[in-house]
């Protein structure tokens, strides 16, 4: 991957989304707007040109999965249609490397919007995590919004929006005692999910912000709960 015209841009906002994602919520201007368990989810109120953008932040905790796992899941297109239902139609338009992909979506109409796509590079890695006293590596997915001549945007039915996303996840281990094996049950995963998404054309602020404040509280549990579904009769993947 690293010899790919995209590289110095994949690495850069990669490690930029991390760092971003590891900041607290405490300033900023971090809103708390959902709450289901460990899950918390803040938004600030942006908008650029008139448009609603609002950046997210969700936190969560999860037990019994590895941080590679749920990145695995995140990254993967085999399983993307299994977990993501806002989504219509997904394809894999271009394998930079075998963790940097770049999908074209086709995102589900939103009465009364038009249709949007997205088109995006999509990045995973493991990152050392050298000041985290449990010594855990870190494992993030980014995707970030790029341009593809054989994709033009805007050109049919369907308005292209631009997004930021990162997945950063953090394994912590309990350790059972001496040379018990680890099993899922002393496996927990701190998960910070951002995202940022510009709608790319003009749709009424009051109907993204119920849209926000409907599906991201609902993609995310769907998503942490496909993955532990999926793991759960599996080998753990550290
Ligand atoms: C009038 C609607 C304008 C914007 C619609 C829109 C498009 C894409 C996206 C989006 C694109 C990618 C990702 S992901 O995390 O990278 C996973 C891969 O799919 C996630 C969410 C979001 C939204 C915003 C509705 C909001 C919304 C939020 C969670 C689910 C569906 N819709």
């Amino acid at each position: 991957a690293s010899q790919h015209r995209l590289w110095p841009e994949i690495d850069r906002i990669s490690m930029e989304q991390l760092r971003y994602a590891r900041l607290g919520v405490g300033e900023g201007g971090w809103q708390l707007f959902a709450e289901d368990g460990e899950m918390k989810m803040y938004k600030r109120e942006e908008e650029v040109n008139g448009m609603v953008v609002d950046p997210l932040k969700a936190c969560h905790v999860v037990r019994g999965v590895t941080g590679h796992e749920m990145c695995h899941y995140f990254f993967s297109p085999d399983v993307r249609m299994d977990w993501e239902t806002t989504v219509e139609q997904m394809t894999v338009i271009e394998t930079i490397a075998d963790d940097t992909l770049v999908f074209l979506q086709v995102h589900k109409r939103i009465w009364p919007a038009s249709q949007r796509d997205s088109l995006f590079w999509s990045h995973m890695r493991q990152v050392p995590d050298h000041n985290d006293r449990d010594g855990h590596d870190i494992w993030i997915v980014c995707n970030h919004s790029t341009e593809n001549p054989g994709f033009p945007s805007n050109n049919g039915k369907c308005v292209r929006v631009s997004l930021t996303v990162c997945l950063v996840c953090q394994t912590f281990i309990d350790p059972p005692k001496e040379g018990v094996p680890i099993t899922r049950d002393d496996i927990t995963c701190k998960i910070t999910y951002c995202s940022v998404v510009n709608p790319g054309g003009w749709a009424p602020a009051s109907v993204l912000r119920a849209v926000y404040k409907r599906e991201y509280p609902k993609f995310l549990k769907r998503f942490t709960a496909y993955v532990i579904d999926q793991c759960k009769d599996k080998p753990i993947m550290f």
